[in-house]
């Protein structure tokens, strides 16, 4: 793995926790000295400060850095990285496209995933877009290794920024609104403890019944809503507010904010 982040720790921690990968053998190349001895010490994988020694890898290769320095850690790699190796090369980033990563690997397998951070309790949402030279082994080895930490689909890539958009970004969306759930909860007289465990709880009850009953959102709205009740009273002061037009422009704003990434 190029890049101990956020998202690196997200997607690494569960694959050591499902036993997907054995920790001594994952290798996280990170500049940060507190972030490499952190890794190490709390997962026991081995860290570098050495990219072309992440890069050498031979099954899999996972890049978890910004969008924005790809060029430069490619720059930085040997020539002769993949001469004795072919890892999967499996990219993370938002935006990039798999013409650019393949341009940046040539004649490598590349595959294109959008992740997100719930992975790191198994819950993740992860959409896959294959390159021109990836095998079906090599397709269903990514769909494995993500499918151990939440969801995955298939989608063709150019889905992949609005996948970014929704549910690459959706956690700070739903993260946003289990906040403010809550600060309304204080607002009303609830302790922030209660108010915090009331939202959370909420969401997560909320999103698990409509998984399992399949039911449409609006139909759960509508159960919800007595008539002349309270929910209906809070549905339209969500409505005078925007709500849902608030939640569209935000996956639309990540979606293009993902297309400019690509650039
Ligand atoms: N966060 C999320 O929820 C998601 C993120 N992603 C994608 O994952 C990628 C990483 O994002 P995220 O984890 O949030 O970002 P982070 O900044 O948390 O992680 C990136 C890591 O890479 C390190 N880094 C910086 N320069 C280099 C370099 N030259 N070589 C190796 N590592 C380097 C960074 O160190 P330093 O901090 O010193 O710069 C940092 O530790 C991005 O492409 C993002 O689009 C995808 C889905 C969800
Ligand atoms: O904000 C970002 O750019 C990354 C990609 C999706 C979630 N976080």
């Amino acid at each position: 793995m190029i890049g101990g982040g956020v998202m690196g720790e997200a997607i690494l921690s569960r694959l050591i926790r499902q036993g997907i990968y054995a920790a001594e053998n994952i290798l996280i190349s990170e500049p940060q000295a507190e972030r490499r001895s952190l890794l190490q010490q709390q997962y026991q994988v081995q860290v570098s400060s050495d990219n072309q020694a992440a890069a050498e890898a031979e099954e899999i290769l996972l890049l978890a850095i910004k969008p924005q320095i790809l060029s430069k850690v490619v720059a930085q790699l040997a020539p002769t990285t993949f001469s004795n190796s072919h890892p999967l090369i499996i990219s993370i980033l938002a935006g990039v496209p798999l013409s650019k990563l393949e341009s940046a690997f040539p004649d490598q397998s590349v595959i294109r995933v959008m992740p997100n951070t719930p992975a790191t309790v198994g819950a993740g949402m992860t959409a896959i877009a294959t390159g021109k030279n990836v095998t079906v082994e090599e397709l269903n080895k990514a769909k494995n290794i993500f499918t151990a930490i939440g969801e995955v689909v298939e989608v063709p890539e150019y889905l992949m920024d609005a996948v970014t958009g929704l549910s690459g970004s959706g956690p700070a969306y739903v993260a946003l609104m289990i906040e403010a759930l809550a600060d309304g909860g204080v607002a009303a007289g609830l302790p922030r403890a209660i108010a915090s465990q009331l939202a959370i709880q909420t969401v997560f009850g909320t999103a698990k019944l409509l998984q399992e009953s399949q039911l449409h959102p609006g139909e759960l709205k509508d159960r919800v809503s007595s008539p002349g009740g309270t929910t209906i009273a809070g549905v339209a002061a969500l409505e005078k507010a925007g709500f849902r037009s608030a939640l569209i422009e935000a996956v639309l704003a990540a979606y293009h904010r993902s297309q400019e990434l690509g650039q």
